[in-house]
């Protein structure tokens, strides 16, 4: 069954597309990362899903709802952390929690929440006022499982939190899905998604480039590996016979070894047999696969100006799995 989905979504402001033609699906029980670079149009999307915005074109529903005919039904089913919440600052931590439970009808267990949340109970007593931002964040996040949402919608959860607060984040997304929970989870950082997500869609200017598993990203992206080879003795030339290679784009040698970028990791092989073919011996081998950072660049786009262009380099074949 389907929790979440979009058809030709789009939302122009001026001659600028925020998102264009945006079809998505989110099947119930993903725990489903929403990633983008900044400006790719997450927060434009959440918008639309929560009738905060009204889209130019398309259509969303949430649960089965029309997001924006039935609002009041989706709204009803779901727990938010919208991009830039606002807590109370004169109430402390425990009054909101009571109070979401009051809106929602149900009695809260503060101490567990709070744990869940890594608030302690002596926070939980001060005005939200005095609370620094990643705490206000951890506050937000467990406000938002009161009631046992069928769906989390969550717009850079992990904005100001640190390390720990991120790892406390990931468990609670985990448990949220353990129990049936939805979770729609957007941020602009991949590593951030990568342990919790079962599927990721990626954004960028407006555009859905890819829609799959990690694992799946990262075969289509194929965005090749890194070959770090200990040889002796070193061929004189050998770093232009390398660059010869299909596949290879950067080769550095030093006295004793020699690295290789390529585009495709099964290109590792023939950067070997061109180094033994050279008259040396590869004494030691180790070789790196693309970083999911590596995948998301091969994804998206982002000069260093600031403006974006269209999507980097196309993703391979599957889009929606
Ligand atoms: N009210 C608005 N008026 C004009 N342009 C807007 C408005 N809201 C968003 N945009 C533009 O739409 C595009 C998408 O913005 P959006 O906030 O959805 O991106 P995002 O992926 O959530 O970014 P970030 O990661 O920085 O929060 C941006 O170019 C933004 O400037």
């Amino acid at each position: 069954m389907v929790a979440i989905e979009t058809n030709g979504l789009t939302k122009r402001y001026g001659d600028h597309a925020a998102i264009d033609g945006l079809d998505l699906t989110v099947n119930r029980g993903d725990v489903f990362g929403f990633v983008g670079p900044n400006g790719a149009g997450k927060s434009t999307t959440i918008n639309i899903l929560l009738d905060y915005v009204r889209p130019s074109d398309g259509s969303a529903t949430v649960l089965g709802f029309d997001a924006q005919e039935q609002r009041r039904a989706v709204r009803e089913r779901i727990g938010v952390l919208p991009d830039g919440y606002d807590l109370y600052d004169r109430l402390t931590g425990r009054e909101h929690i009571r109070f979401a439970g009051n809106m929602n009808g149900v009695s809260v267990d503060e101490a567990q929440l709070l744990d869940r949340v890594g608030v302690s109970i002596d926070d939980a007593e001060r005005p939200v006022g005095t609370y620094s931002t990643g705490m206000r964040q951890r506050l937000a996040l467990g406000l938002t499982t009161i009631g046992d949402p069928e769906l989390l919608l969550l717009d850079e959860p992990t904005s100001g939190l640190d390390p720990h607060g991120v790892a406390l984040l990931q468990q609670l997304v985990r448990e949220e899905a353990d129990r049936g929970a939805t979770v729609f989870f957007s941020s602009h950082v991949l590593d951030h998604v990568e342990s919790v997500c079962n599927r990721v869609g990626i954004l960028d200017d407006g555009r859905l480039v890819a829609m799959d598993t990690i694992e799946g990203l990262r075969d289509d992206a194929d965005s090749g590996s890194t070959v770090e080879m200990a040889v002796e003795p070193m061929p004189d030339g050998i770093d232009e016979a390398l660059a010869t290679l299909e596949a290879v784009h950067a080769v550095d040698v030093t006295d004793s070894t020699i690295t290789v970028s390529t585009t495709d990791s099964a290109a590792k092989p023939a950067v070997i047999d061109c180094v033994r073919d050279a008259g040396a011996r590869v004494a030691d081998v180790t070789t790196r696969e693309a970083t999911l950072e590596q995948v998301f660049d091969a994804y998206t786009t982002q000069p260093t100006d600031g403006r974006r262009t269209a999507a980097g380099r196309p993703p391979g074949g599957r889009r929606d799995r």
